[in-house]
């Protein structure tokens, strides 16, 4: 039954694979066996993947609940029941919330809050529609829980940073209030699954960039805005989680990393095989830059418009301090340079020009002026004082988002196979990263 049912899911990271082994790695009860809905938390190993499972178990499904039947079971003391996703079931969406709201533990699970934090009982609860690496709940429209799908030992940067920021005072993230975990045998606990302030009235920052490209508003203002967000996030992390300087070898390193990235993708995306000696160029200059200060630090890790909100006073925050889906936990909380978060949202201004017909490069160039000013308004640097830096991130960020949507939306490609296109082009001379004033021409004799 889950053989069929998991590859159809947005979050399954399997897809177009058949399954070969599938097994359980723990089981709870969040009810008392016997209780109808029954619900059932599930991690299962899948080909060497932990995903979590929450399962309703009832003899008869309501019709409103068909589209999340998964099921019905073959055996065991649930025999012949209906089994749906729990998720999509308001009556055990509302139970997981009183799980969240009373910390404590239930077999593998751990449930904790924020005890400064009174959450309210009875919030109703509504899934969150459209297409997510995980599954949102949202309660009524104050809180906002995320269920991680696939999951792995080692707390999650999408707890860890957002605790951290709300430790630092810093108050563009929403801080995380209750949260829960499973402790299994012999490793350190995963989190699965985190509950934040719902930001109501917000506009998702990719939404936002589209609606005013298309009627051909300025966007200027937002992304100098989001510059000065951004930054204030890096900022906090900084102070708050360690930073370290990064020699010539650690930077060459950095550089060799994205090199071999390039070459792996060029074997899974045959099309940007005519431009890998060129983006090359931008990691060999990486690697040979000296005199270059890079210092390496937590920060978001897959920043990009869809990550941003402007929130129903005006001002920006953050989501989603995930990471990349698809890399490592381990990798994902690893210190990197900031400007790996802004090279995303600089490539993601380039996605929103591309988005719209005709292509609007002269927005996005502005945009990407703005923003860049608008982290030096706070951080005193602008990371156009880096060109070689950025460029190297840039490159990658395009390399990473080409395998991307050759994997997950083929019909995408051709926004970052434009932005490869530029970037393999040899990089302009940088002697200066403004332009200096020149003194007034003479006048031709
Ligand atoms: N605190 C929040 N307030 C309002 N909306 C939110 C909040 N957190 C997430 N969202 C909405 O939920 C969507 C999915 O959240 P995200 O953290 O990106 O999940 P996923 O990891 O599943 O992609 C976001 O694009 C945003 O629209
Ligand atoms: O939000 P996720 O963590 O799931 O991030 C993944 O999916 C994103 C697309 O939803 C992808 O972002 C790319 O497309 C965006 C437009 O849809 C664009 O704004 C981003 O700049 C571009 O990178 C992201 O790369 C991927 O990790």
């Amino acid at each position: 039954m889950l053989r069929a049912w998991l590859p159809a899911q947005r979050w399954f990271a399997g897809k177009g694979r058949d399954i070969r082994t599938l097994r359980l790695i723990s089981a709870a009860e969040l009810l008392p066996p016997g209780s109808s809905p029954g619900l059932l938390h599930l991690l299962l190993d899948v080909d060497g993947d932990c995903y979590q499972l929450l399962l309703g178990l009832r003899t008869g499904l309501p019709p409103a609940l068909a589209p999340a039947l998964i099921g019905r079971a073959e055996q065991g003391p649930y025999a012949g029941h209906a089994v749906y996703e729990a998720l999509g079931d308001p009556r055990l969406a509302a139970l997981l919330l009183e799980r969240l709201r009373a910390p404590g533990t239930l077999g593998p699970l751990r449930f904790d809050r924020d005890p400064l934090t009174l959450i309210p009982a009875g919030l109703q609860p509504r899934p969150l529609s459209g297409e997510q690496t995980n599954s949102s709940l949202i309660f009524g429209d104050a809180y906002i829980l995320k269920v991680f799908r696939r999951v792995g030992p080692g707390v999650n940067p999408d707890l860890e940073l957002p605790r951290a920021l709300a430790a630092a005072g810093c108050a563009r993230v929403p801080a995380p209030v209750a949260w829960y975990e499973a402790a299994l045998p012999g490793g350190e606990p995963l989190t699965l699954g985190v509950l934040q302030p719902y930001l109501r009235g917000s506009d998702d920052g990719w939404q936002l960039a589209l609606r005013r490209l298309g009627s051909g508003a300025d966007f200027t203002a937002e992304a100098h805005a989001l510059g000065r967000a951004t930054a204030e996030v890096h900022s906090a992390l900084a102070s708050a989680l360690p930073v370290l300087a990064l020699g010539p070898e650690q930077t060459a390193r950095l550089a060799a990393g994205m090199t071999a990235r390039l070459a792996a993708t060029v074997r899974e995306v045959p099309a940007l095989r005519p431009y890998e000696a060129g983006l090359r160029q931008a990691f060999d200059a990486l690697a040979a830059a000296r005199g270059l200060t890079v210092s390496a630090q937590r920060i978001h890790g897959d920043l990009h418009l869809g990550q941003t909100l402007r929130t129903a006073d005006g001002s920006w925050a953050l989501i989603d301090f995930e990471g990349e889906p698809a890399r490592p936990l381990a990798d994902r909380r690893r210190p990197e340079p900031a400007v790996r978060d802004i090279a995303g949202i600089l490539r993601s201004f380039d996605y929103a020009a591309r988005s719209h017909r005709p292509f609007a490069p002269a927005w996005a160039d502005a945009c990407r002026a703005a923003f860049c000013s608008g982290y030096a308004a706070t951080t005193g640097r602008d990371p156009r004082e880096d060109p070689v830096l950025l460029r190297a991130y840039e490159t990658d960020k395009a390399v990473y988002e080409a395998r991307y949507e050759s994997r997950h939306r083929p019909d995408w490609l051709h926004v970052p196979m434009a932005a490869i296109r530029r970037l393999a082009a040899p990089a302009p001379p940088h002697p200066h990263p403004h332009p200096r004033p020149q003194p007034p021409r003479r006048p031709h004799p």
